[in-house]
């Protein structure tokens, strides 16, 4: 029998990884909607490609490009932030959410209320609105499964397990592009070289977000909501091979770790099978080769953002949208060349020493119209605190 599939983010890099799996298996998918950005020419490709129902482009100013690409095809072409929320709430078995950034969270919620199974890639969703997000599938009877690796690796340790007996989550980051730099060169780090990520081929925003260690600090949030484990039991460990993902400690003492190779291909096709295991086309890892691996604590002095999603853990409501806002504004002004590498921190935590005196605004119930409220006046916050300096 044929899924149903939609992609919401299909040009990207988890969008494209996600289409090399289902394009090796013909037949087995009907493709609902794809979605994409800027990259209408790529878009259009993948949906005739693939002979989707619609694909829709984000901006409403590439939409003439769009049909004109998609003409004489039967495709439907569309455009805008709505129209992206109705392609989400077409009835579709398997949704992948892999936009970038909070832009991702409205179709997905669209998709959960459809009852679709969710695969979530959008990790924002999670940090802006992790109640509605699960409030949402419950209420519907819709699954999320993980897509991020670390969390995809936490999920399938606890397959069988009992929550309870879990005593500690410890996603691993590879420490990015800097790692290895000494702290005070960081301040002078070029978009170029932020852009360049040590093991993983990812969006440009992730990458940079893993180098500032901000990518981990939403994945620590992330695990929180995604599996409901206090902060204190969530720690993060640096391993610079990306080979381990992630490792749950239970309460005998043994650790159980996920490991595999640097591909997304695993978490996406294990989203996409699951509960089956099927053959996946990713390297089998020979660890005899590979030999040894390393960890170590993070240094919490070249990577503040970690303690920053501490914070806003501590804190909850909507200070994830308030964060997660923040982050996106400060990484916009980095690779516009309006601020260094390491103000980017400096912004996030004046947003939300900013925003923390407004609590009924970070206290408000937590709907997609609050979220997008805090995520609007955190954005202002973030552009007047960026022009006007720290
Ligand atoms: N890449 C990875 O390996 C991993 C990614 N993730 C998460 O998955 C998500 C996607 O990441 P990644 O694939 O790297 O990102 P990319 O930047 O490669 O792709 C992002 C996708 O979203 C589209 N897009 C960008 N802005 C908007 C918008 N405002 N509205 C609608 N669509 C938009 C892009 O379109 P276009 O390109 O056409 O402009 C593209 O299709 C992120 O949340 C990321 O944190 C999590 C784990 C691993
Ligand atoms: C592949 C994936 O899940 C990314 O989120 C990855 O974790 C990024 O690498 P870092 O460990 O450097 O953040
Ligand atoms: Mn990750």
């Amino acid at each position: 029998m044929t899924r149903r599939i939609s992609i919401f983010g299909a040009t990207g890099s988890i969008g494209t990884s996600t289409i090399d799996l289902i394009a090796r298996d013909p037949g087995a998918f009907d493709v609902v909607a794809l979605t994409g950005g800027g990259n209408v020419a790529l878009l259009a490709e993948q949906a005739k490609a693939l002979n989707a129902d619609i694909a829709v482009t984000a901006h409403e100013s590439h939409l003439a490009d769009l049909r004109a690409a998609l003409a004489g095809t039967g495709i439907e072409a569309a455009a805008g932030t709505i129209a992206i929320e109705e392609a989400a709430r077409r009835p579709a078995d398997w949704v992948m959410s892999a936009i970038v950034g909070a832009a991702g969270l409205a179709p997905g919620l669209a998709a959960l209320e459809t009852g679709a199974t969710l695969a979530l890639a959008n990790k924002e969703s999670l940090v802006t609105a992790g109640p509605l997000v699960l409030a949402t599938a419950k209420q519907h009877g819709a699954r999320l499964l993980p897509v991020d690796s670390e969390h995809s690796a936490v999920f399938q340790a606890l397959t069988g397990e009992d929550i309870a007996a879990v005593e500690r989550v410890i996603i691993t980051a590879s420490g990015g592009a800097f790692r290895d730099w000494p702290l005070e060169r960081l301040a002078n780090a070029t978009l170029a070289e932020a852009s360049c990520h040590p093991n993983w081929d990812m969006g440009q925003r992730i990458t940079i977000d893993s180098a500032s260690m901000f990518n981990k600090a939403l994945e620590l949030i992330e695990t929180r909501e995604f599996f409901g484990v206090d902060p204190d039991k969530i720690e993060v460990l640096v391993h610079p091979q990306s080979l381990v993902h992630a490792l749950v400690g239970f309460h005998d003492g043994a650790l159980m770790a996920h490991v595999g190779p640097a591909d997304m291909r695993h978490a996406i096709g294990y989203a996409l099978n699951w509960p089956a295991r099927r053959a996946l086309p990713v390297e089998r890892l020979d660890l005899a080769r590979i030999g040894q691996l390393e960890f170590r604590a993070p240094d919490e002095a070249r990577y503040p953002a970690l303690a920053l999603a501490r914070a806003v853990m501590d804190e909850g409501g909507l200070s994830g949208a308030v964060f997660n806002a923040a982050k996106e504004e400060a990484l916009d002004a980095f690779i516009e060349g309006r601020i260094g590498f390491m103000a980017m921190a400096g912004v996030v935590e004046a947003v939300l020493d900013r925003m923390s005196g407004d609590r009924s605004l970070i206290h408000a119930a937590i709907t997609l119209d609050n979220v997008r409220a805090a995520d609007q006046m955190s954005r202002l916050a973030a552009r007047e605190i960026i022009t006007t300096g720290l």
